[in-house]
């Protein structure tokens, strides 16, 4: 492990859970409302990555063969938003591994940070969920601050919140997004393979190392990447 490494951060969506069994079940719900065609889970996972109401947006532009208007969306957003906060948790999963890796992490000194952006509202209950807000010391949602990944600022507020300089932070994630926010940091990533990337190669974007499982992150650390 690099000896400077003090905190690191990770996405949520595609790293730590597999969510989008209920954000296609919320997606769905709002399509049907809305009299539209509904879609598939697959789907669903190329739609994944810069927050819930983009989502919604690719979902019904979809169904609709044409753009949506932000009066349509803003429509939407609500049948939407309802149905996920009752059903966050029901067909969704953690990946293998993760709270016991992210407990080795703590035990090592590590500070854990969530950066995602999925809306704040749903990001602890989330968490809480599946037993994991006990692990994290802070919990940015994609609604946080002014700007969500891939713009730097999530990351820039952690390195500021904890007072670390560039090399002692990593951003953790399965998403271009979570990559391209690093870069724009200057801090160091890692890509894990098995979440949602628009259907594309994590490693194309150059994280520093590419995970194929959770625990390869311990493994990647040991031997400085
Ligand atoms: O909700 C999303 O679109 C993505 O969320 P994530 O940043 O945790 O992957
Ligand atoms: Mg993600």
């Amino acid at each position: 492990m690099s000896q400077r490494l003090k905190a690191i951060a990770f996405d949520l969506d595609g790293t730590l859970v597999d969510s989008v069994p209920d954000l296609a079940a919320a997606t769905n719900c709002t399509l049907s409302q809305l009299g539209l065609k509904t879609c598939s889970d697959d789907e669903v996972r190329t739609w994944v990555g810069n927050g819930a109401r983009v989502l919604l947006s690719r979902a019904m532009s979809h169904a609709l063969a044409r753009e949506v208007s932000e009066a349509e969306l803003n429509a939407a957003m609500p049948v939407f938003f309802d149905f996920y906060e009752q059903h966050l948790e029901r067909h969704s999963r953690l990946y293998p591994d993760v709270i016991e890796t992210l407990t080795a992490l703590r035990q090592r000194g590590l500070k854990l940070a969530v950066v995602t952006n999925k809306p704040h509202r749903f990001t602890l209950p989330l968490l809480r969920a599946f037993g994991l807000d006990e692990l994290f010391e802070l919990v940015l949602g994609g609604d946080s601050l002014a700007k969500m990944k891939p713009d730097p600022l999530p990351l820039e507020h952690v390195r500021a919140h904890w007072s670390l300089e560039r090399d002692e932070l990593l951003m953790v994630g399965d998403s271009r997004n979570d990559i391209l926010a690093a870069k724009a940091a200057g801090i160091a990533s890692f890509g894990l393979t098995y979440g949602y990337n628009y259907g594309e190669d994590i490693g194309l974007c150059g994280p520093e190392a590419v995970c194929n499982s959770f625990t390869e992150i311990l493994s990647r650390l040991d031997a400085g990447y």
